[in-house]
């Protein structure tokens, strides 16, 4: 990796409830782009993202993240009893904006995810999938240099996944270091550049998303990619 890595986790052991869930973990997440982190349920996915975002402090190792905002949308949707708005809102507080630009990027993010027309009904209020729409709004608001996303796209009908995607892509384009935690293996075959295999809290594999894909060279990530991946479908269109 030429550039210094936007995240670099180097041996991260974190043990939760008497179990250890990361043992020694390392990877790092070039920037821009799209590292996808994928592996089986319960791997420590999730627990890896809150470590990142500092919700979760390591037993031992260490975190070192590139300087700058950072956005996590969460597997559940974190959103406040407020208008859609409101919520995005939320986001731009930190950035110090003036109160025109901010309502400009308001508008344009909901607009972007199709809830221009809900801008001021009860967030808490919309579908699941309204919910994952807006937060992935309030993220692209923000243009953080770090996004950390935890199946974004989980609940979405095919037409929002395609704009949650696009919009994914752009963000990675236009600079953000993307970590994306997803079991649609088809989502990350077309966002991650990169991608690794987390397996057992440590990172069993790395490369880039076709190689590691396609050829897997651990049993653990093509145990995990077997059961999940619809190879004949899949590599048919490779
Ligand atoms: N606060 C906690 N206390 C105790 N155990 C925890 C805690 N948070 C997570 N765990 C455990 O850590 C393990 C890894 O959880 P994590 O949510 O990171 O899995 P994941 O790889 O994201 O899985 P999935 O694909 O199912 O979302 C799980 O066995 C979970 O029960």
């Amino acid at each position: 990796m030429s550039a210094a890595p936007a995240i670099h986790l180097d041996g991260v052991s974190l043990t939760l409830g008497g179990r250890p869930i990361l043992d020694r973990l390392s990877l790092d997440v070039a920037a821009p782009g799209v590292t996808a982190l994928i592996g089986p349920n319960g791997a420590g996915k999730s627990v890896t993202l809150r470590v990142i975002d500092g919700l979760l402090r390591p037993d031992s190792g260490t975190v070192r993240l590139v300087p700058g905002r950072r956005a996590f949308v969460f597997q559940r949707p974190a959103l406040v009893r407020a208008s859609a708005a409101a919520n995005v809102d939320l986001g731009l507080l930190p950035l110090n904006l003036s109160r025109r630009e901010r309502a400009e990027r308001i508008a344009a993010a909901l607009a972007r995810v199709g809830l221009s027309e809900r801008a001021e009904d009860a967030a808490t209020r919309f579908s699941g999938g309204e919910q994952q729409r807006l937060v992935l709004a309030r993220a692209w608001a923000m243009r953080p240099e770090l996004l950390l996303l935890d199946e974004p796209t989980a609940s979405l009908d095919p037409t929002a996944t395609e704009t949650i995607e696009s919009l994914i892509a752009e963000m990675a384009q236009a600079g953000t270091a993307v970590l994306l935690v997803s079991h649609n293996l088809g989502q990350v075959a077309r966002l991650a550049d990169e991608t690794i295999v987390l397996a057992g809290g440590r990172a069993v594999e790395r490369g880039p998303t076709r190689s590691v894909l396609f050829s897997p060279r651990t049993n653990e990530a093509r145990a995990y990619l077997t059961g999940e991946l619809p190879w004949t479908s899949f590599a048919a269109a490779s």
